[in-house]
């Protein structure tokens, strides 16, 4: 398919609104959405007001509903803090480098009858600004900040969005569907009674 022109988006609202177009209809061009989304320089200045931070898990915080097509979030890591392995609800997964590094492992989905240890297929440090993508048909993955003097954040974007994804044990392959919440949407802190349930880290 043809690339449409390649836009440099020059801040995250920038980002945004090109993201709309991009989602518009009803097929996307993965490889055209990862390039923007890694061709925006990261300001934190930009990003501050979404990013907040938890003592004890990564969070996930809302920025942009993208017209029903997609959820754009930050998600904030702090030292040592990862989430278990999940798979991606057959959605679209794209996730950018905002600041910090953070360690992605792959893992092969379990087969049926296997009840060992799950197998990793491969394992990288996503630097700031790149911007990586995973699928369901590519796998699932753990994501970790692994540094024990510096915190990350990065940028998501799911589309369908969805809001349940199934972890598994890496020592059985069992799985376990989990609901996925918001610590704040908007730059607004999520009422309590709705973040109590959030289970992927
Ligand atoms: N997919 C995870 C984050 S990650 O570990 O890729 C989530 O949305 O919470
Ligand atoms: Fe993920």
């Amino acid at each position: 398919m043809e690339q449409t022109e390649v836009m440099k988006p020059e801040t995250l609202d920038d980002l945004i609104k090109i993201l709309h177009k991009l989602f518009e209809g009803d097929s996307i061009n993965v490889e055209e959405v990862q390039n923007i989304m890694e061709s925006y320089e990261s300001k934190p200045h930009e990003w501050m007001k979404y990013a907040k931070f938890d003592q004890f898990r990564y969070t996930r915080n809302l920025v942009d509903e993208g017209n029903g097509k997609f959820n754009l979030m930050i998600l904030c890591w702090g030292e040592g803090h990862g989430s278990s392995i999940h798979d991606h609800t057959d959605s679209h997964c794209f996730m950018k480098l905002l600041q910090g590094q953070l360690k992605e492992s792959l893992y092969e989905w379990p087969d049926r009858k296997s009840q060992g240890e799950m197998r990793q297929r491969s394992q990288r440090i996503l630097q700031e600004n790149q911007c990586a993508y995973i699928n369901d048909s590519l796998g699932l993955h753990r994501v970790e900040n692994v540094s024990h003097t510096e915190s990350a954040v990065s940028l998501h974007l799911y589309s369908p969005p969805f809001q349940h994804c199934q972890t598994f044990d890496q020592r059985t392959g069992h799985k376990n569907v989990v609901k996925m919440t918001f610590w704040s949407k908007y730059g607004e802190r999520t009422p309590f009674e709705t973040t109590v349930s959030q289970e992927n880290n």
